[in-house]
């Protein structure tokens, strides 16, 4: 059940992702990884809403409430701030979270609020950005905010936050294993580099037959191609990640891949009933901590209720 409380202010549903592909490249100078990296939003969302108020305030339920800081460290407080900052606005907020993505899961639940919530802000202020200009200041936020704004499928450069939509067909459905423990994505970047020390690492390139596979809508020949190359670092760190996408895939399912920095592991079905069977095989297996079931691609950063707009005449 949604929990966000019913006070006027602008509320915003924003998607999950997961990465299709994740190539890493090397590390830049700025500390940064270069990737060619294939995102795609997925129907497991929260919901922000910004409120007028007389003092900074961030309130943070849903069942991965207790892992969410509130404070100025909250991605969603940081990028209003910042959002405020930018165009001299000097209004307080308070930004009430309904949580339901993981947390340090691998499938950007914090970028995702900071992006709800420069979405929200833009619309209670009245500022008229367009996503372009709310993606740039996202982008300074963290390298997935720009994605969790435009949704759907799309291709990332850049270190993440340069974006071209990708074609799709069809929803395709997923199946997460989610793990209570989550992992750094700073740390996982690094154990990436250090189980890849000595080795030349050629600059990353979307590969062709994944886009084919996308526009196609063909789930079997998606499967072959997700790949994530942070997969391997994920599993060094959490190796029983190992055993969740084999019992995974000898439950039936086409596909497997870690969610980015992990450890959350996306699991491709062939349908809606093969995926409720995996979410069958997955929990009775007890090798993840809980196991959700989504469909992709989603919409961006979306706003669901204006009552900031609904008032007396
Ligand atoms: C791995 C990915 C894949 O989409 O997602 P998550 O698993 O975190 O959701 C992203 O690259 C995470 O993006 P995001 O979580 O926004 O990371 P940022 O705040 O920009 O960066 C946090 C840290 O991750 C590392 N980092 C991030 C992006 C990148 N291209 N190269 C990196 O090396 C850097 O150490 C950086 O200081
Ligand atoms: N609104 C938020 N939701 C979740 N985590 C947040 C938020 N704001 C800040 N954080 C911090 O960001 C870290 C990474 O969170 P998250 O984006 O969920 O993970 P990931 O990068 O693995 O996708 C968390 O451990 C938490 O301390």
């Amino acid at each position: 059940m949604r929990t966000v409380p019913s006070s006027p202010g602008v509320q915003v549903r924003v998607p999950a992702k997961v990465n299709l592909e994740l190539q890493v490249g090397p590390l830049r100078d700025d500390g940064y990884h270069s990737l060619a990296t294939v995102f795609h939003a997925v129907n497991l969302t929260d919901d922000v809403r910004v409120t007028p108020a007389t003092h900074w305030g961030c309130v943070v339920n849903g069942p991965y409430a207790a892992a969410v800081p509130t404070g100025t460290d909250n991605l969603a407080v940081r990028a209003v701030q910042l959002l405020g900052e930018r165009f001299g606005i000097e209004e307080m907020l308070q930004i009430d979270i309904d949580k339901h993505i993981p947390v340090a899961g691998g499938m950007a639940g914090g970028s995702a609020d900071a992006a709800a919530a420069l979405v929200a802000a833009d619309a209670l202020w009245s500022l008229g950005l367009t996503r372009a200009d709310l993606m740039g200041i996202g982008a300074e936020i963290g390298s997935d905010v720009p994605f969790a704004i435009t949704g759907g499928t799309a291709l990332g450069s850049g270190r993440g936050e340069v974006l071209a939509p990708v074609l799709t067909q069809a929803d395709f459905h997923w199946v997460f294993a989610l793990q209570h423990e989550g992992l750094s994505t700073p740390k996982v970047y690094a154990e990436c580099d250090r189980l890849r020390v000595g080795e030349s690492v050629p600059a990353p390139e979307p590969s062709g037959a994944l886009m084919s596979a996308l526009r196609s809508g063909d789930v079997d020949e998606l499967a072959p191609h997700l790949r994530n190359d942070l997969q391997d670092a994920a599993i060094s760190l959490m190796p029983r990640l190992r055993e969740v996408i084999d019992t995974g895939m000898e439950a039936g399912a086409c596909g497997a891949v870690v969610c980015g920095s992990g450890p959350t592991v996306a699991f491709l079905c062939a349908s809606h009933h093969l995926a409720l069977d995996l979410m069958v095989t997955l929990s009775a297996g007890k090798v993840a901590d809980d196991v959700v079931r989504a469909v992709g691609p989603a919409p961006g950063a979306h706003v669901v209720t204006d009552l900031h707009s609904v008032g007396p005449a």
